[in-house]
C-alpha cells in the first residue's frame, strides 16, 4: 500500500472542496481500487472538523468560529492510516488463511479485530460512521464497523469481501461466487449481535430488515459511495454544516456520473434532499432523482425497498402537493406488504406510523380547515386519493398477516377513522375496491371471495345492487361537480 503514498501525497493538504473532489476522482479512476480506508480518513476528518467543536466561546462572548473549511495534512491522514494498517495487519496472520477466497472463520476474525477495540458507549450518536472516528475515539455505529470490516479486508489483500447493505443493516459477502454472507456488527437496540452467523436464517423470516435477499450488494466503487452517502452534514438537530452539504453533494454527483449511484436508492434519495436544499445548475429536480431511485429499486430489488417511496413521498409533503405524497405511501405500504414484521424492523415500523399517524391526519386536517391549504380540500372529494389511503393501510394489514409481531392497536384506528371520515361519503361510494389482477398472493381462495361479496351486497347499500364494482372515478371528480350533486340530491 506505500505506493498509495506516492499517488495521493500531491493532493495534500487539503484545503478546499475542489481539492478533495480531485482526490476521490483519482481514487475513482485510477487502475487499482480506490482505497477505502483512506478515503473513509479523510472524509471523516473534513466532518469531524465541520460539525463538532465549531465554536469555542470565549471570555468576551463573541464565538471563536474555527476556519471554515479544514486544512488536511498529508502527515494527519497517513498517520491515522499507518495506526489503521499497524492494528489490522498486527492482528490477523493471514498465513492461518491461505485459500485465495475469505472464509467464515477469517471474516469473524476481522470483525473481532474491529470490534474489540471499540470503546462501550453512545453507539448512536452522530459522526460515528468513518474510519477517523474510529481511529480517533474508538467509536463506530452499526454502519461503521461493517464498513471497518470491508476495509480491514482491503488492507489485508482481501477483495472478495464486500459490504450488504439493506435499509438498516449492513453485514459482508465474501467467498468464491460472493454468496457465502457473515453479520460483522450489531443491530439496534437490546438484541444480541450475530456477529459471524451467515444471514440466511433471517432472511428467512421474510422482515425488511434483510430486504427478501433484495440488499445493496457492493463493489469496490459503491463501497465508496455508501462512504460518501454515510457522511453527515448535521452540527445539531436544526443546523447542518452547509461547506459539508456541498462535499457530499459534489462527491455524489461524482459517483452519480460515473454510474456509481444507479444501483443504490438510498444514495439516490439523499442526492435528492440535498439537491433540495441546495439546487446545482444544470442537474436534474429532486423529483427526478427521486424517481430514479424509485427506478432502480424496481430494476434492480424486485421493487423491494421502501425508502425510494417514503424519500419522494416527504418530499412531496414538504411541497405540499398532498395527493401525490399520499400516492407515494401508497406504494411504500405496496411494498411492506411483502414482509413479515418482526421485532428488528422497528424503524421502518416508525415510518409508517408517522405517516398514519402524523403526516395523513395532518394533511385532512390541513385542507378541510379554512387554512391556506383550503385550495386543495378537493383532495376530500377524490375518490383516487380515498383509495390510496385505503391501499397505504391495506399493506400494512397485509405486512401484519402471517407475521410472529402485530403491527396495528388502537391508536391506529383512531387516526384511521379521523382521516377516512373527513372524506364526503359520495366520495367513499365511488370507489372499487377489487382485488388487483396480477396480485397473486392477496388471492383469496374461492369461498372467501364469494363470502366477501355477500358481505358487501348486504351491508354497503351505495354500492350498485348489480354487483359490479363501480371503477375510481378517474380523479376528475371536482369539488364543485360533487357539491353541485349533493345540493341536487343526487345518490348515484
Ligand atoms: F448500513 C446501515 F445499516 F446503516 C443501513 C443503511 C442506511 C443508509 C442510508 N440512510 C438510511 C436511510 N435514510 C433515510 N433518510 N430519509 C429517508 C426517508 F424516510 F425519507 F425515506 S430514509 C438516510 C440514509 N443511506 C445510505 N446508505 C445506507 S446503508
Amino acid at each position: 500500500m506505500a505506493c498509495f503514498r506516492d499517488k495521493v501525497k500531491k493532493h495534500f493538504p487539503l484545503t478546499d472542496i475542489k481539492s478533495v473532489i480531485n482526490l476521490f476522482k483519482e481514487q475513482l479512476e485510477s487502475n487499482e481500487e480506490p482505497n477505502l480506508a483512506l478515503l473513509s480518513i479523510v472524509l471523516g476528518c473534513i466532518e469531524n472538523t465541520l460539525t463538532l467543536n465549531r465554536a469555542v466561546p470565549t471570555n468576551d462572548d463573541t464565538k471563536l468560529l474555527r476556519p471554515i473549511f479544514p486544512i488536511v495534512d498529508f502527515s494527519t491522514v497517513d498517520a491515522l492510516y499507518t495506526q489503521f494498517e499497524t492494528l489490522v495487519k498486527g492482528s490477523v496472520d493471514l498465513t492461518k488463511y491461505p485459500s485465495g477466497y475469505s472464509n467464515r472463520d477469517l471474516v469473524k476474525k476481522i470483525s473481532d479485530v474491529i470490534w474489540s477495540s471499540l470503546s462501550r458507549s453512545f453507539k448512536d450518536k452522530a459522526h460515528l460512521q468513518s474510519l477517523y472516528s474510529f481511529l480517533t475515539g474508538n467509536k463506530l455505529d452499526c454502519f461503521g464497523v461493517a464498513f471497518g470490516v470491508v476495509a480491514a479486508a482491503q488492507l489485508l489483500g482481501r477483495n472478495d469481501i464486500h459490504l450488504s447493505l439493506s435499509e438498516d443493516h449492513a453485514w459482508v459477502i465474501f467467498g468464491e461466487d460472493g454468496t457465502d454472507t457473515a453479520e460483522v456488527t450489531w443491530h439496534g437496540k437490546g438484541n444480541e449481535d450475530k456477529r459471524g452467523q451467515s444471514i440466511a436464517l433471517s432472511v428467512a423470516e421474510k422482515s425488511w430488515l434483510y430486504l427478501n435477499g433484495h440488499p445493496v450488494i457492493c463493489n469496490r466503487m459503491i463501497e465508496v459511495a455508501a462512504i460518501v452517502s454515510a457522511a453527515n452534514p448535521s452540527i445539531n438537530f436544526t443546523t447542518d454544516s452547509i461547506e459539508m452539504g456541498a462535499l457530499q453533494q459534489e462527491l455524489l454527483w461524482l459517483l452519480y456520473d460515473k454510474g456509481h449511484l444507479s444501483k443504490y436508492p438510498m444514495a439516490l434519495g439523499n442526492l435528492g434532499d440535498l439537491e433540495e436544499i441546495s439546487p446545482t445548475p444544470g442537474r436534474p429536480p429532486p423529483l427526478c432523482i427521486f424517481q430514479e431511485a424509485i427506478t432502480s429499486a424496481i430494476k434492480h430489488y424486485d421493487n423491494h425497498h421502501v425508502y425510494p417511496y417514503t424519500y419522494m413521498g416527504a418530499y412531496l409533503y414538504r411541497k405540499r402537493c398532498y395527493k401525490e405524497a399520499i400516492k407515494c405511501w401508497a406504494e411504500a405500504s405496496n411494498v411492506i406488504r411483502k414482509f413479515n414484521y418482526t421485532r428488528e424492523d422497528e424503524e421502518i415500523y416508525k415510518e409508517f406510523l408517522e405517516i398514519a399517524n402524523e403526516l395523513i391526519p395532518n394533511i385532512v386536517k390541513a385542507v378541510s380547515l379554512n387554512t391556506l391549504d383550503r385550495a386543495q380540500m378537493n383532495i376530500l372529494y377524490n375518490p383516487e386519493v380515498y383509495a390510496d389511503i385505503l391501499r397505504f393501510y391495506d399493506g400494512i394489514c397485509e405486512w401484519e398477516e402471517g407475521s410472529s409481531t402485530p403491527v396495528l392497536h388502537v391508536g391506529w384506528a383512531q387516526h384511521l377513522t379521523f382521516s377516512l371520515n373527513k372524506f364526503d361519503p359520495r366520495t367513499r361510494a365511488k370507489i372499487d375496491v377489487g382485488k388487483d389482477e396480477d396480485d397473486e398472493d392477496s388471492e383469496m381462495d374461492e369461498n372467501d371471495e364469494n363470502d366477501n361479496e355477500s358481505n358487501s351486497k348486504s351491508k354497503d347499500k351505495t354500492k350498485p345492487q348489480n354487483g359490479v364494482p363501480v371503477s375510481t372515478n378517474d380523479g376528475k371528480e371536482t369539488l364543485k361537480s360533487a357539491l353541485d350533486d349533493l345540493k341536487k340530491g343526487d345518490s348515484t
